[in-house]
C-alpha cells in the first residue's frame, strides 16, 4: 500500500516522540507518522506504579549492556532503556523532578545554547505539568504530563525522610520549588494510581485525531537522504521494509542511545568510524556518539529485622492482598512506586548548589543488577549520584546491520572528582542509615558489607557496584561549536528537514533526573517546528 504522505515524520515514540506527535497532531493539516520500535503500552506492569520493580530487566527493554568499563572494575554492565511505546516514561520510577534554574543557565551561558536559560524554558515546563497538588509559580496545572503527591507513603519511607532530618537535613516540600535541597517525598507522575507517561498523558487524548498514525514494531533502519535533505525513513514493520516520505521535516526522537545510532547507520556521524564498517559517510560529524554522559549510581542495601517494606509482598498472600485493594480502590502498595523518598544535598561545603540526589526505595532488588537480601528477608536501599559527572563516554556502532546493539561506553568513573563525589555521598548514605529512626529497623547493612569503611574499601566498592541511573544524554549535542551536532533550533548541522529534538542533545546533565527535562524540550521543539512552519 502505498504511503498516504506525512508533512512530518517522527522517529522513536518515546517521551519526546509522544509531546512532539501529539503538539504537531493539534495542526489540523499536518499528517503526523510517529514510528516506535517497541509494542504498544498494553502492559499491565507499565500503568501499575509498582510495575518499576519488573521494569528494568523486562522486554520492554533494548536489553542493553555497557561495554567492560574500564574505570570500575571492567564490568559490562546493565544498560535499561526503554523500548515501547512511551519508551523511558512507560518503564521509569516515576519520579518528577526538573533541575535547577543554574543547570539552564549554564547551558545558555556557558555551553553555546543561547535561548536555553531557565527563563527560556521554564514556559515549557509549566506547558507540559498537570499538577495536581502544587500551583504556584513553580507548577503548571493544566499540562499533560499528570503529578500527584503519594498519598500514602510506605512506613519504611517515613522512616527515612526523619532520618534525614535527624543527620541534619531539613525537610523539602517541593524539589521543584523554590529550593531544591533538603529531603522529602518525592512528586510523581502518577494520577489516579496510574502512571502518566507520556504516551498516556500526551499520545492518549491525541490518538483519535485522523492526521496521527501511530506504528508500533516498526523500527527505523536508516534516514532516505537526498544531497543534505531529509526525505524519509526506512523502517521494518510485519517482516517487510516500508519507505515513509515527510514533506515539511524529519524529527529523530529515538533517545540518547538510538538517535546517534540512527544517525551512524544512515552516514551521519565520526568518518573514520562509519568507513571501518563499511559505511558510506554522508556527513563526517564527529559529535555524532560522543559526549555521553549519565548519573552513575551507588546503591546502599539493608536487610531487616521485620517485613515493614514492600518486600513483604513476595509472599503469595500479601500479594494477593494488594492486588485486591488496588483493583478495588487503587491504592496500597500497588500504587507505590517504590522510589518514594528523595534527597538533595552537597558532597562539601564549597557546593552552592546540591552536586548529590539521592532515591530511598522501600524494598530490595527492585532493579536489575542491584544486589539484594538474604531469602525470606526483607530489605530497603537507598541510592545516591553526583548530579554533575565530569566523564564523558560513546555510543559507537557495532555493525553496520541495525539488529545490532550498539557499543555503549559511558566511561563509568573515568573522572576522578567523579569517584570522590559518589565516595563521600554513599559515606552519607550510611550516616542517614545509622540514624535513629531507620536504625531500628535495620538488621544490618548488606551492601556495602559491614567490613568495608575505610575510603580505600569504599572506594573500591564503588567501582566495583556501581551502574547507570538510566540518565543518558549528550550523544548529539546541541550547541554552537564544532562538537555540537545539532543548532539551539534542533537543526542537525548543515542539513534541511532533519531535527533531532530528545535527551541526546543536551549539552550536559542537569541536576535532577530527566523526564521532566526531555518533555520541556519536545514542548520547546514542537513550538520551534510551529513557528518555523510559519515563518515558511
Ligand atoms: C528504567 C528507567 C528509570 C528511569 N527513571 C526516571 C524517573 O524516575 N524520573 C525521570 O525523570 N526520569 C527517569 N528516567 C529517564 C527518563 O525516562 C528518560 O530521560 C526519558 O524517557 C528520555 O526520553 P527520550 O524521548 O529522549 O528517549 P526514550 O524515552 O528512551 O525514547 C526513545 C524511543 O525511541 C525508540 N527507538 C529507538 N530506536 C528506534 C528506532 N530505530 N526505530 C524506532 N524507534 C526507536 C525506543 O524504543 C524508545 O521508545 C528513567 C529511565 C529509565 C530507562
Amino acid at each position: 500500500m502505498p504511503d498516504p504522505g506525512y508533512s512530518h515524520i517522527i522517529v522513536g515514540g518515546g517521551t519526546a516522540g509522544c509531546v512532539l506527535a501529539a503538539r504537531l497532531s493539534e495542526g489540523a493539516t499536518n499528517r503526523v507518522l510517529l514510528l516506535e520500535a517497541g509494542s504498544s503500552d498494553w502492559h499491565p506492569y507499565i500503568h501499575m506504579p509498582v510495575g518499576f520493580a519488573k521494569m528494568t530487566g523486562s522486554g520492554m527493554t533494548w536489553g542493553y549492556h555497557t561495554e567492560p568499563q574500564k574505570h570500575a572494575g571492567d564490568r559490562r554492565i546493565p544498560y535499561a532503556q526503554g523500548r515501547v511505546l512511551g519508551g523511558g516514561s512507560s518503564i521509569n520510577a516515576e519520579v518528577f523532578t526538573r533541575g535547577v534554574p543554574q543547570d539552564y543557565d549554564r547551558w545558555a551561558n556557558e555551553e553555546g545554547c543561547t535561548g536555553w536559560s531557565f527563563r527560556d524554558v521554564q514556559p515549557y515546563f509549566l506547558r507540559s505539568e498537570g499538577n495536581t497538588a502544587l500551583a504556584d509559580k513553580w507548577h503548571g496545572t493544566d499540562g499533560p504530563l499528570g503529578v500527584s503527591n503519594i498519598a500514602n507513603p510506605q512506613p519504611l519511607t517515613r522512616a527515612f525522610v526523619m532520618a534525614c532530618q535527624q543527620y541534619g537535613i531539613p525537610y523539602n516540600h517541593d524539589f521543584n520549588g523554590a529550593a531544591q535541597q533538603g529531603a522529602g517525598y518525592y512528586q510523581l507522575n502518577v494520577v489516579d494510581g496510574r502512571r502518566c507517561s507520556a504516551a498516556r498523558g500526551y499520545l492518549g487524548p491525541a490518538r483519535h485525531r485522523p492526521n496521527l498514525t501511530v506504528l508500533t514494531r516498526a523500527m527505523s533502519m536508516r534516514l532516505i537522504i537526498d544531497g543534505y535533505r531529509a526525505k524519509g525513513v526506512e523502517y521494518l514493520h510485519k517482516g517487510r521494509v516500508h519507505t515513509a516520505y515527510a514533506d515539511c521535516e524529519l524529527i529523530v526522537t529515538a533517545g540518547a542511545v538510538g538517535s546517534p545510532k540512527l544517525l551512524m547507520l544512515s552516514g551521519i556521524g565520526p568518518g573514520d568510524h562509519l568507513r571501518s564498517l563499511g559505511i558510506d559517510v554522508r556527513a563526517d560529524i564527529a559529535g555524532v556518539g560522543a559526549n555521553l554522559s549519565d548519573h552513575v549510581n551507588i546503591d546502599l542495601v539493608a536487610e531487616l529485622h521485620g517485613h515493614e517494606s514492600l518486600d513483604r509482598y513476595n509472599k503469595p498472600h500479601w500479594a494477593a492482598w494488594a492486588g485486591l485493594q488496588y483493583a478495588l480502590f487503587r491504592t496500597g502498595p500497588v500504587a507505590s512506586n517504590v522510589v518514594e523518598g528523595g534527597l538533595f544535598w552537597y558532597s562539601g561545603a564549597d557546593r552552592t548548589t546540591p552536586d548529590l540526589q539521592y532515591h530511598f526505595l522501600a524494598g530490595a532488588s527492585a532493579e536489575e543488577g542491584v544486589g539484594g537480601v538474604a531469602r525470606g528477608r526483607s530489605g530497603i536501599t537507598l541510592n545516591c549520584y553526583g548530579l554533575r559527572p565530569k566523564a564523558r563516554g560513546t555510543v559507537r556502532l557495532s555493525s553496520p546491520d541495525p539488529h545490532q546493539p550498539p557499543l555503549i561506553d559511558p566511561n563509568f568513573m573515568g573522572h576522578p572528582d567523579d569517584l570522590e563525589t559518589t565516595v563521600r555521598g554513599l559515606k552519607m548514605s550510611l550516616a542517614i542509615m545509622a540514624q535513629p529512626a531507620l536504625a531500628k529497623y535495620v538488621r544490618r547493612v548488606v551492601l556495602p558489607d559491614e567490613s568495608l569503611r575505610s575510603d580505600a574499601e569504599l572506594r573500591d566498592f564503588v567501582t566495583s557496584h556501581c551502574r547507570t541511573s538510566y540518565h543518558p544524554v549528550g550523544t548529539c549535542r546541541m550547541g554552537s561549536d564544532e562538537m555540537s551536532v545539532v543548532d539551539t533550533d534542533l537543526k542537525l548541522r548543515g542539513f534541511e528537514g532533519l531535527r533531532i529534538c530528545d535527551s541526546s542533545v543536551f549539552p550536559s546533565l542537569v541536576g535532577s533526573n530527566t523526564n521532566a527535562p526531555t518533555a520541556m524540550l519536545a514542548e520547546r521543539a514542537s513550538h520551534l517546528i510551529i513557528q518555523g512552519a510559519r515563518a515558511f
